[in-house]
């Protein structure tokens, strides 16, 4: 499904501020995978999504979807079969718009609404189900402006809206990161629930190796811009967080010095 074959990636190259950030990374993911990524701070996770979303070119190294070679692909082209949730809330959805409004700009994946638009009813009610679906009461305040809506429950319409129209691959960038912890957990079961349902190809960056452990069929640790951990099937689902930590040492040679990492 994803094939990414040997990307590098080097910030500011030939300055002082030069930063190798990937180095001859590869990873393939199988339809429907639930990849889950952890790693110390600057390891390179965001970066390597970043890569897979088209944010910034890579050095070297191609990066497949489905076979179609996506590499020099803008990111805006490559929209059409990526869906993305970023860790901040206020992304990802348009604060002054309604509910209903955000759905249909979804739902049409990005083509503009005329200025007099108002949704069909048969559209309201696919809206109002699906909204119903997260359990957040939002089915009954699709013309509510999302701008009043709680960070929870304005990554859960992210999520929904990222979703909808079956993307080939779902990209998690620490999406329940800026939520208190009681949120964190509804807006991960919600996110879990999607996933499984719909079986998407899902890449999911989180802090937490307990949400890392509890989530998904795959996990990878990433360190110093490469891959050293990736278990999935029943190795992944028998490990501990200190399984985690020991895995982590002896791959990485250091020991785990990420305070968000070991608290989460
Ligand atoms: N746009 C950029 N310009 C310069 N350096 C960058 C840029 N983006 C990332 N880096 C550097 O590349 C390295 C990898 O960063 P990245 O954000 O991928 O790490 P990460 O694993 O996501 O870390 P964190 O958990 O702290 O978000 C870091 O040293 C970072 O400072």
């Amino acid at each position: 499904m994803l094939t990414v074959n040997n990307i590098s990636k080097t910030f500011n190259p030939g300055t002082i501020t030069e930063k190798i950030a990937l180095t001859n990374v590869s990873l393939e993911l199988k339809a429907g995978d639930f990849v889950t990524v952890i790693g110390g701070n600057g390891a390179g996770k965001s970066t390597l999504m970043n890569s897979i979303a088209g944010t910034f070119p890579v050095d070297n190294g191609q990066i497949s979807i489905d076979n179609n070679d996506i590499t020099k692909w803008s990111e805006h082209k490559r929209a059409k079969y990526i869906g993305r949730v970023f860790q901040d809330p206020m992304m990802g959805t348009a604060a002054g718009m309604m509910i209903e409004e955000n759905l249909a700009i979804a739902s049409r994946r990005g083509k503009t609404l005329s200025l007099r638009w108002s949704a069909p009813k048969s559209e309201r009610n696919k809206f109002r189900e699906l909204l119903q679906s997260l359990n957040l009461g939002l089915e009954d305040r699709l013309e509510s402006k999302v701008g009043l809506l709680s960070g929870g429950q304005r990554q859960a319409l992210t999520l929904l809206m990222a979703t909808m129209a079956q993307p080939k691959l779902l990209l998690l960038d620490e999406h329940t990161a800026a939520l208190d912890p009681k949120t964190a957990q509804q807006v991960l079961n919600i996110t879990n629930d999607i996933v499984n349902k719909r079986q998407l190809t899902t890449l999911m960056i989180t802090h937490n190796m307990r949400d890392a452990l509890r989530c998904g069929n795959r996990l990878i640790m990433m360190f110093n811009g490469q891959i050293i951990v990736d278990v999935s099937g029943d190795d992944k689902k028998n490990l501990t967080v200190n399984d985690l930590l020991s895995m982590f040492e002896k791959a990485s040679g250091s020991e785990m010095a990420n305070d968000r990492m070991l608290l989460g």
